[in-house]
């Protein structure tokens, strides 16, 4: 066992308890319901009943936890299991084979394996890809520069299926999210379409994770402590387990349990935003363990580059103020892309830079 880079030991109070609390998991939701009930059925029915009941564990979940897991999905678990293969293959190979497809500040999207998550190192490489190709942003995130830019694919000469893989799956898990936020809408009492606007010429990107095992599992972490800054993530882990959820009842590390064929979702920055903090963007973490290697793949839910971030009317009035000022999301996912490709003195643009 060599030495560990310094580089990625976490500060003494975020170094994670090796036996994390398995207790009152995060809540499980079967969206069953969902494929037997149409929108447009005029007559009210058994699953009219069924479907308020899932709109109001959707909306529990969101305010309970930020998290939830969600199972009867309709992804197709044969698009699940290609990409999770074709993953562990393209990880497989050389550092110097996969460095052919590393993401720099030009190109911002493909391989990589020196991120840190405030300023510590974290334990993994990556890879990253659009979900819908180009990615139109704004070419600077500095406020008043107009000019955009776009942000295009990288694919591996190895393995060969990688790229349909990903397509394939990112096409299913695309309706997926795009039911979700409807439900989500639904919840916070707005009509399903709601947030469809944001999403024209959504910005979502998904990324390949590995996570090696790691000789120090008590002193460094996969990803350090972080909030997802898009609208909605949308994660596939496999069975080996280490995403932890920080609970929001008391501050605990939770285990979030792998389930076979379930995702994991969680809401965003973007959400708490949306619904002027109703439902909360919750920290997470993932342990890493001496023994195994773990594979997962999050989907970024993102709006357009050139949607104003900002609670909705609906939800606000003279009692219930507006908490943020309005973002462009474009801007800020630009200044935060940026961010990472190197140690900052400063920390990245969050949310609560908005708030007012
Ligand atoms: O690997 C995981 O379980 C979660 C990864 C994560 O939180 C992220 O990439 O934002
Ligand atoms: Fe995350």
């Amino acid at each position: 066992m060599g030495e560990v880079d310094p580089a990625f030991i976490q500060d003494v109070e975020h170094r994670p308890k090796l036996a994390a609390t398995h207790a009152e998991g995060i809540p499980l939701i079967d969206l069953a319901t969902l494929s037997s009930f149409s929108p447009s059925d005029s007559v009210v029915t058994a699953s009219d009943a069924a479907f308020k009941g899932l709109v109001a564990e959707i909306g529990e979940a969101c305010k309970k936890w930020g998290f939830f897991a969600v199972v009867n999905h309709g992804v197709a678990a044969e698009k699940r299991e290609r990409i999770e293969r074709e993953a562990r293959e393209f990880f497989g190979q050389s550092l110097e084979e996969k460095k052919k497809v590393r993401r720099d500040e030009k190109r911002v999207v493909g391989y990589y394996e020196t991120e840190h998550t405030k300023n510590v190192r974290d334990w993994k490489e990556v890879f990253d890809f659009a979900v819908r190709e180009p990615i139109v942003v704004p070419a600077s995130p500095k406020d008043g520069e107009e000019a955009i830019t776009e942000w295009i694919n990288q694919w591996p000469e190895y393995p060969p299926g990688l790229r349909e893989a990903c397509e394939e799956y990112t096409q299913e898990l695309e309706k997926l999210a795009y039911k979700l936020m409807g439900l989500i809408a639904q919840s916070l009492g707005l009509p399903a379409n709601r947030f469809g606007e944001f999403f024209k010429d959504h910005t979502s990107f998904a990324r390949l994770n590995h996570y090696p095992p790691c000789p120090t599992p008590h002193l460094a972490l996969g990803v350090g402590r972080h909030k997802d800054s898009g609208a909605l993530t949308i994660l596939a882990q496999d069975d080996v387990g280490g995403l932890q959820v920080k609970r929001k009842s008391d501050g605990e590390w939770i285990l979030v349990k792998p389930i076979p064929d379930a995702f994991i979702i969680n809401v965003g920055d973007i959400i708490q935003v949306w619904s002027n903090d109703m439902y909360e963007s919750v920290e997470h973490r993932v342990m890493v363990n001496s023994e195994r290697e773990r594979f997962s793949i999050p989907l970024f839910f993102n709006p357009s580059h050139y949607t104003m971030v900002q609670p909705l009317k609906e939800l606000t009035d003279e009692h219930n103020p507006p908490k943020y000022r309005p973002y462009s999301w474009g801007k800020f996912l630009v200044a935060r892309m940026g961010g990472n490709f190197k140690k900052l003195d400063v920390e990245n643009l969050q949310i609560y830079h908005f708030r007012v």
